[in-house]
């Protein structure tokens, strides 16, 4: 499933953000990059021991607690601390295509994540910068995604993807990866249809309804089956 979340972040929050990291200290993409997709990528990234990369990750990592659709759709057992990644036009900065590596090893030493969900956040508003489209391909076809800043973009990290050659401008985001406790996509669509027809049915009918109250409890009882602790 690709899912756009929208507005993930105000523009208070977006200007927020990208104050601190238009100040942080930019290093090459390929210092995180594996050695197969270092030969695709070209970008520049937020250091890892920045400390307005710190405080930023820390607003990204609060919307996401906070936001309902986010935690319906990804049901996040894990979530890599956010990354922040600039392309830049006057050296078409891009990323070829590319899949996520499986497990990403978390920065401070503590362990690692699986990868079942990539997400982009978006930080640039998209008429300041030319080309930049994340396309994702599926079994759908390929799917150009620029969003408004602040919008994130979630999809399965099972997903062959790259960042088009930006021409113009700077693109400049937010990435990570999320483990989910539910690690199949399409047992993850389900529960997010369900979970979304629920509530609606309960605004409609009352959270008391007989029905509501047993569609609620199908629901939990299909994240009991599928998840793991
Ligand atoms: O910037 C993006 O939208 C995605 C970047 C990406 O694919 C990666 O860093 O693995
Ligand atoms: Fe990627």
């Amino acid at each position: 499933m690709l899912l756009a979340i929208p507005s993930l972040l105000s523009s208070g929050q977006v200007a927020e953000v990208r104050s601190l990291i238009d100040e942080g200290r930019w290093e090459d993409g390929r210092e995180t990059a594996g050695k197969q997709s270092a030969l695709a990528k070209r970008n520049r990234q937020i250091a890892a021991d920045c400390a307005q990369g710190e405080k930023a990750r820390a607003i990204v990592l609060q919307a996401l607690q906070e936001d309902g659709l986010f935690l319906s759709a990804a049901l996040p057992r894990a979530i890599f601390p956010p990354l922040f990644n600039r392309y830049d036009g006057g050296v078409r900065h891009a990323f070829g295509n590319h899949v996520d590596n499986a497990i990403r090893y978390l920065p401070d030493g503590s362990g690692s994540i699986r990868t079942d969900l990539s997400a982009t956040l978006f930080l640039s508003a998209p008429e300041d910068y030319d080309g930049g489209e994340l396309v994702i391909e599926d079994s759908y076809g390929a799917h150009e995604v620029k969003l408004a800043a602040g919008d994130l973009i979630l999809y399965p990290s099972t997903s062959l993807h790259r960042v088009e050659p930006v021409t113009r401008g700077s693109r400049i985001c937010s990435f990570f990866w999320i483990e989910s406790r539910v690690r199949d996509d399409a047992q993850r669509t389900i529960l997010l249809d369900m979970d979304a027809a629920i509530r609606s049915l309960a605004q409609q009918l009352g959270d008391d309804r007989a029905e509501v109250v047993s569609l609620t409890g199908c629901y939990h009882n299909l994240v009991r089956q599928w998840a793991s602790s």
